[in-house]
Order: structure tokens, then sequence, then C-alpha cells
């Protein structure tokens, strides 16, 4: 997927964000530098650190979604992180490694998840015989040896008793098969069986904050969670749910944890994408008073994350070069050249993104994949409930969603989010209890139940 041309990367990014054109393409431009990258011959290609984006913008215009949605694309890991975090009491220099942490707990888990599909019909499988082996034991192979006689001849000749058993285990291998033959086509779901699992092991000593120890994410727990006794529980379920459980316990094995590990930090490393929000907030340098002081502790904290180095995590150490990092920021009241210097030379690439309008406001609503339109009539479908908007109805939510943000606060594209719970609440509320119908939204449902409340500047801005 990343051989996409950032042509392509900005149709991609346009199925599910309006406008901002100057965003996508440079995070477009981004990705595809990465790919370059990895042509080149070693030497050159260990020169070249990726070009971190600054995105300026107010709040909700689409600067989280576009990074969200480009690592979607590419199956990139991605991590969002609010600056300010760092200049919470409590927090440390260290801390700001916590980012990277968090960014490779993110590769694994989606590596696992990736390596556990592909084992997932073997695990089905594994699984499926272990319920037939609680709803039907498979028939002992052999009957112990009687006497030592028995034993040192039993294998010469069949004796009485062993004729008995192929006879017995015969008739037990047609009622196994024919459960199995059952279990396969679907007939026992409903039917409730007791499994043994295996529990995670419980929190059996009290982790002590070693020095240091907890800063590197590492935890005594987890390091020793391998060699302590996993115990067995038992469990009645259905058939389907244990289905569940055990392919899962199945996938679990079947997986190699140490190939998921390595495989998640070089994607980390490789492809990961940071998104450090509210970058704004901790702008300001040293001479200044107060908390600017501390601030620029933090961009100090964040600078080597960003410039290059190696952080340690549980799984080991991960490099941070090749990161691409993309913060973002209002920049209302500091501006870009408010951070420090370094900081700002990692930050080469500048783009700033329109604050949306009535317009932009419409197409949202419509545009997109899953657009919210989309969301809502659908989640109404599952109850019978056909609703559908007139165009002058679309048009009078994004010019009460623009109203209501230049009245209190403007907060992007969010705002539709609380217009449009408004406007459906009372079908919503009601579908359960509707007859299976067509709702037809016009310009004045909407109207007659966001006009009060829009009106009223105090009231929207609690409601709204
Ligand atoms: N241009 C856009 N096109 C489609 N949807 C948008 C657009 N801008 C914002 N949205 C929607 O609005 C919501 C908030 O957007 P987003 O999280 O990207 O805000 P943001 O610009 O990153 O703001 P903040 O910095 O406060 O997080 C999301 O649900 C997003 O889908």
């Amino acid at each position: 997927m990343e051989e996409l041309t950032p042509r392509q990367i900005v149709a991609e990014l346009d199925r599910y964000i309006v406008g901002q054109r100057e965003a996508k393409k440079a995070v477009a431009i981004a990705l595809r530098n990465r790919y370059r990258r990895r042509l080149l011959p070693p030497e050159l290609r260990d020169e070249i650190m990726p070009k971190n984006i600054l995105m300026i913008g107010p709040t909700g215009v689409g600067k989280t979604e576009i990074a969200r949605r480009l690592a979607r694309l590419v199956n990139a890991p991605f991590v969002k992180v609010e600056a300010t975090k760092f200049t919470e009491v409590g927090y440390v220099g260290r801390d700001a490694e916590s980012m990277v942490r968090d960014l490779v707990e993110v590769a694994i888990r989606m590596v696992k998840k990736e390596k556990m599909s592909e084992v997932s019909e073997k695990a089905a499988r594994l699984a499926e015989e272990r319920i037939l082996e609680i709803l039907a034991p498979s028939p002992k192979r052999r009957r112990p040896a009687k006497n030592p006689l028995e034993a040192l001849f039993g294998e010469m000749g069949e004796s009485a008793s062993e004729v008995d058993d192929t006879v017995e285990s015969q008739s037990s291998r047609q009622l196994r098969e024919r459960i199995a033959a059952e279990l396969r086509s679907g007939a026992l779901e409903d039917r409730q069986i007791e499994i043994e699992i295996e529990e995670t092991p419980q929190k059996t000593l009290e982790v002590f904050t070693l020095g240091g120890m907890e800063e590197m994410g590492i935890n005594l727990q987890d390091m020793l969670g391998s060699f302590l006794p996993r115990k067995k529980k038992k469990r009645r379920v259905t058939v389907r749910e244990a289905r569940r459980i055990l392919a899962q316990e199945e996938a679990q094995k079947l997986i190699d944890m140490d190939e998921v590990v390595s495989q998640a930090i070089e994607r980390a490393e490789q492809t990961g994408i940071i998104f450090l929000d509210e970058i704004d907030k901790i702008a300001g340098r040293e001479n200044s008073y107060g908390p600017d002081v501390s601030r620029g502790g933090v961009q100090r904290d964040i600078l080597p994350v960003i410039e290059g180095s190696t952080v340690m995590t549980k799984y080991g150490p991960v490099k941070t070069d090749y990161i691409l990092f993309i913060a973002a920021g209002a920049f209302h009241v500091s501006k870009p050249s408010d951070l420090i210097p370094e900081l700002q030379g990692r930050f080469p690439i500048r783009v700033e993104l329109e604050p949306l309008g009535k317009e932009d406001f419409l197409r949202i609503l419509t545009e997109p994949d899953n657009s919210l339109i989309r969301q809502y009539t659908e989640l109404l479908r599952t109850e019978e409930i056909d609703v559908e908007f007139t165009p002058d109805a679309l048009a009078k939510i994004a010019e009460m969603a623009n109203l209501v943000n230049t009245r209190t606060e403007n907060i992007g594209a969010r705002r539709l989010h609380t217009i449009m719970e408004k406007v459906i609440e009372d079908i919503s509320f009601q579908a359960p209890d509707l007859p299976q119908q067509r709702i037809v939204i016009d310009k004045e449902y909407v109207s007659e139940r966001l006009a009060d409340i829009v009106a009223d500047k105090d009231l929207s801005s609690y409601i709204l």
C-alpha cells in the first residue's frame, strides 16, 4: 500500500476529509518520501530523516483526522499525544519517551492481530477439536496390560477383552463421528458445555517502583508473567462462545511472539506516525516568566525523541530516527517561531488548515464515506426506521452549526456532531416503539428542533 503516489494518497484522503488540500498534500509527500528512502542504498538511506510536519489550524478542522486516516491507509502504527500532558504536575523528563512506548504497544497489537488472523482457520479447527473432545471424548487407544504375561504377549494376538474393546470403541467412534458431523453443521451451537481456560497470571506479586524501571515501561509483572504458573479455570458456556474463546487461545499458542515483537518494533521504527497535538501550548522560551519555563523544559524533553534517539521499551530498544512526527496546534496566541529553534528545525514542513464554514459543513455532512448523515440513517435503519434528510434540511443544519460556532466557541466540524444529536434526539428515543416507517426530516423540522436553543446563546453553549 505504501507505493501509493502522492496523488493517490490525496485521493484516498479525499474520501474522508473535506477540503484541506495543502495538509493532505504535505502528508502525502512525507509518506512518498519514506518509500523513496527505502529504495536507496543503505549508506544514503540512513542519512535521510523524515521531514516532520507542523499543522497549523483551529480546533476541529481535520488535523488529527488527516494524520489518522493516513496511518490507516498504509497500515502504519499511529498514536496521538497531547503535548500539554508533559507539562502536568508529576511528569518528569523521561516521560516524553512514553509516546514511543505507546507507539510500540500499538504496533505490537497490530502485528499480533494480523498474525492471529493468519492462523485463524487453523485455530478454529483446533478449537473445534477441543470442543468435540468435550462432547465426545475419544476412546482410549489401548487398555493398560493387567498382568505381566499379558504385557509380554499382549501384542501377539487379540485377547477377548481387546475384542470387546474394539466393539465398544467402534460404537463410540461412530457416536463421536455423528457428534462431530453435528458440531460441524452448526447444530450444536447453543448447547452448554464446560471448558477449561487458561487464566492470565494473577497479580500475585506487588510491583515496587524500582528506580527507573517503571519509566522504561518495564513492569515486573509482565517480565515474570511468562514464568508464573498459569491457572486453569472452568467455565460453562455455549458451544458458540467456546469456539470463540478456544480459538483465541489456540491462535495465541500458534503465533510466535518473538517474531511479533521484532516485526512490531521494525514497523514502529520505519513507518510509525506520532501525532503531537497542542504543540502551540508548549511554545515559549526559557527567558520568559512563569509556566513558560516548564514549557521550554518540555520542548527540551521531547526534542531528543524527535531528533532521533533510542528509547528503551519493555520489548527492547526502539530507534526514533525514522518515525514521522506530525505536530499540530492552533497557534492563536503563540507562533511557531516561539518554539525553541531546534524544535522549529525539526518541523520544516508547515501547512495551514482552513477554518470551516457553512459550505464545508454541508459537504462534511454528506460527502465522506461513512458521513455523519449516513451513520445516523444506518443506525436508525436497524430499528426499521428510514430517515431521509431533504437538501434544505441539510443546509439548515450546516447553517446552524456555523452560527453556533460564531456565536459561542468555534469548535469546527465537531459542532456538527452536537447539532445532529439534537436534531435526531426525539426520533432516536422513540425509534424502538415506532412502527416501521419512513421519516422525512425537512428544514422546518430542523428549525423547530434547534431554533430556541440557537437563539439563546447561554442555552446553546450548554446544549450544542
Ligand atoms: N475537513 C473535514 N472533513 C471531514 N470531517 C472533518 C473535517 N474536519 C473535522 N472533521 C471531523 O471533525 C472531528 C474533529 O476533527 P479532528 O479530530 O481532525 O480535529 P483537529 O483539527 O485535530 O482538532 P484538535 O487539534 O482540537 O484535535 C472529527 O470527527 C472529524 O471527522
